[in-house]
């Protein structure tokens, strides 16, 4: 079975990032480059990981916007040749529907459903009623028949997602070893807890790209799996 964790790349510096990619290689399976890096290094950043890991990309831009504009954003992209990318779920059905008809062939587009930094009261504060769980579950059918690949969703939520939608592609942030700083996540389990529960792909930064040794972090990580 190919190894399910991406390395989140949230460095500012191209030549920080690339090295730190080309170091952890052999122990993750594939790069998500984020907004951070995007930003800052657009279509060539994204050149240069590709090239130098020749891993899979997964291009986390998390669309949100009106569907022709989306739809002009997957278009734009499909010269990278990304594996993954992602849109808001909350963009709702015409804007999903068109970012899928849109992207690249073997490009999977992946709904973010509920960010893995936000807990029940911040849903709440957002005007949202229910729980975490029913939001994960509202967004990811909405996902489901936008005809979209999968969803984000965080590791408290990924058995019942896999289980109503069975052969979706399932992301899972928030994830840490036991002990180890969450940071800003709040909704979080271990790597070997969210690959139980049907996660797809694993999507691991910080405990790996802040770690004294980042090599041996990676090669920890991948020895629980
Ligand atoms: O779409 C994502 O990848 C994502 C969704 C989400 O709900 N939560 C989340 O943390 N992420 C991303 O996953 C990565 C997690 O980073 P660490 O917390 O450093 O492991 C970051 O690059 C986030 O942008």
């Amino acid at each position: 079975m190919s190894n399910p964790v991406y390395l989140a790349l949230d460095l500012p510096r191209l030549d920080a990032a690339k090295e730190l990619a080309v170091r952890v290689k052999a122990h993750v399976g594939g790069i998500k480059l984020g907004m951070e890096f995007f930003y800052a290094h657009g279509a060539h950043g994204v050149h240069e990981i590709a090239h130098a890991t020749g891993l899979p990309i997964f291009l986390d831009l998390k669309l949100h916007d009106i569907p022709n504009t989306v739809a002009g954003a997957m278009q734009a992209i499909h010269v990278l040749e990304p594996a993954i990318v992602t849109v808001h779920a909350g963009g709702g059905r015409a804007m999903l529907e068109d970012a899928k008809a849109a992207a690249g062939e073997k490009c999977k587009v992946i709904g973010v459903t509920m960010l893995t930094s936000l807990d029940a009261r911040d849903l709440s504060a957002t005007g949202v009623e229910g729980t975490p769980h029913d939001h994960v579950m509202r967004l990811t059918e909405l996902a489901h028949r936008s005809g979209l690949d999968g969803v984000v969703c965080s590791g408290e939520e990924v058995a019942a997602v896999h289980a109503q939608w069975k052969d979706g592609v399932f992301v899972v942030p928030g994830l840490r070893l036991p002990g180890s700083s969450v940071g800003d996540q709040k909704r979080v389990v271990t790597p070997r807890q969210a690959r139980d529960d049907g996660a797809s792909v694993l999507v691991i930064g910080r405990p790996i790209s802040r770690a004294e040794d980042p090599l041996a972090a990676a090669r920890e990580i991948e020895a629980t799996l």
